[in-house]
């Protein structure tokens, strides 16, 4: 398997290369030349399979000669057996005849960013053994992605993480999950920005070539094609377990950089029967924007209860416009140059109409957020977090064919928003007995001013350079 770009120019690269490189050097993100395809037998033979064997079926064609099937088996055995609190990795939870939770949070962070990332590290593991640089992992995070990384990195050989989060927009497990890992490899900054802001010094990180030239830097990010990868795996495993390939399914994901989501799109272009995917965002709303009247236009990014949505700027969009604009990426980087300079962009009517085959969006605002907290509690009797909850508002408003199931993808342990859930139904749920004291231990972070050069002076200080 070999990897693209979106816009058109970086090298064409392998799957072990593509895992370490993050961002391709033209400022696309690195995409599969080709979508593999699933025929309906080879999905049926999925029923019954445990979580790891079904990982390994959906990520054997994306890995290349990267990894053999063994190599790759071992990799996620190593990820999901005994890392996950649960023994089905990702169980499905029925609320009602229609609708399913898919609970993505029992790894260490609580959140679905583990089910990646779990993996991830270990890639980066064995395909750093032995190379001559050592590996500067830079990311940004509006709270999971960072604790996540930083649970699968901290205290690996050959590799240092730094992590930016915007300074009080992350909730306090989240920011104390990142924070009070002391491991020397890993180093917090907070900015004093959003999540945007900090997502554009890491893409900005990547194309300065001073930058990029002195240290070997590697994304966490959903920038980085494995990430994906690894979450398009429980697509097929919640499919096909509600009876997919002769059962059509759809999907409400809340939606914020628009990786899960996209991930999901990929799984139906495998041959998964996704008969809807439901983009569902907060007040943050540039994706229902987009995929409702095709104006991708950033506005401010107003912090929420869901803070890990609180993002403008959704960098997986791109990896959308390109498949659905018949992969041009000289017309995508044109489109794109254009969008980064005016802070809009008008879809074009094939991808509008692309994007309306698949998706169906849907804005959440806070009061309709707490409404779902609140019915779900009383209804389910299920405590869910402020994320799930506007995916479930969303999927419990869409117009969907017939009696397909419903699944909703429930992001975050409802305990990583406590004060929020607690708000909303009165119950203040309690965190698992995993993440351990986390309220007792130190808490480790530097601030940096939301500027490029602070914050690449202050790593360049810190970071092991290329040899
Ligand atoms: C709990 C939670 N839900 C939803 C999202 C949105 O996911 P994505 O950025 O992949 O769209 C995030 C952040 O990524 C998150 O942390
Ligand atoms: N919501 C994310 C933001 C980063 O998204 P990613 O999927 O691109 O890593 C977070 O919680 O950090």
């Amino acid at each position: 398997m070999r990897y693209v770009s979106t816009r058109g120019s970086a090298p064409v690269l392998d799957f072990e290369q593509v895992t370490l490189t993050g961002l391709a050097a033209d400022g696309g993100l690195y995409v599969p030349e080709a979508w593999p395809r699933f025929s309906a037998d080879q999905i049926a033979d999925m029923a019954g399979l445990s979580y790891v064997e079904t990982a390994v079926r959906v990520m054997l064609p994306f890995v290349g000669d990267s990894l053999d099937e063994d190599a790759l088996r071992r990799l996620c055995e190593q990820a999901y057996q005994g890392r996950f609190a649960h023994g089905a990795v990702t169980p499905l939870v029925q609320l009602d005849h229609r609708h399913w939770l898919l609970e993505l949070f029992h790894g260490p962070t609580l959140a679905f960013k583990d089910v990646a990332m779990q993996l991830l590290g270990l890639l980066f593991e064995r395909f750093i053994t032995g190379a001559k640089d050592h590996l500067t992992v830079v990311g940004a995070t509006s709270g999971d992605t960072g604790s996540a990384a930083i649970d699968a990195l901290a205290g690996r050989e050959g590799v240092d993480i730094f992590m930016l989060h915007p300074r009080g927009r992350v909730s306090e497990v989240q920011r104390r999950q990142m924070t009070t890992v002391l491991a020397p490899n890993v180093h917090n900054i907070a900015i004093d920005g959003n999540f945007d802001q900090a997502q554009a010094l890491v893409k900005a990180m990547f194309n300065d070539p001073g930058f990029s030239g002195k240290f070997a830097l590697s994304a966490v990010n959903s920038i980085n094609w494995a990430r994906l990868m690894a979450q398009i795996v429980y697509y097929f495993y919640a499919a096909v377990r509600l009876g997919a390939p002769e059962r059509e399914v759809a999907f409400s994901v809340p939606t914020g950089n628009f990786g899960d989501v996209f991930a999901g799109y990929v799984a139906a272009r495998m041959g998964l029967p996704v008969v809807r995917l439901i983009v569902a965002t907060n007040i943050n709303d540039i994706l229902h924007r987009a995929l409702s009247s095709g104006d991708y236009s950033v506005g401010e990014v107003t912090p929420t209860a869901a803070p890990s949505m609180d993002i403008q700027v959704s960098s997986n969009f791109e990896r959308l416009l390109f498949d659905l604009g018949g992969r041009d990426g000289g017309a995508l980087s044109a489109q794109m140059k254009a969008f980064e300079a005016d802070r809009r962009l008008q879809l074009s009517n094939s991808q509008c109409e692309g994007a309306a085959t698949l998706f169906t969006s849907c804005r959440v605002d806070p009061d309709e957020m707490a409404l779902a907290l609140r019915r779900t509690h009383e209804s389910a009797g299920q405590v869910v977090d402020p994320h799930t909850a506007i995916a479930l508002s969303a999927a419990r408003s869409a117009e969907l064919p017939g009696d397909v199931p419903v699944v909703t993808l429930a992001t975050a342990h409802p305990a990583k928003f406590g004060d929020a859930v607690e708000r909303a139904t009165g119950v203040r749920p309690t965190l698992p007995p995993r993440v351990g004291d986390l309220f007792e231990r130190e808490e480790r972070y530097d601030v940096i001013h939301a500027t490029f050069d602070d914050v690449t002076a202050h790593i360049a200080e810190l970071a092991t350079p290329r040899s």
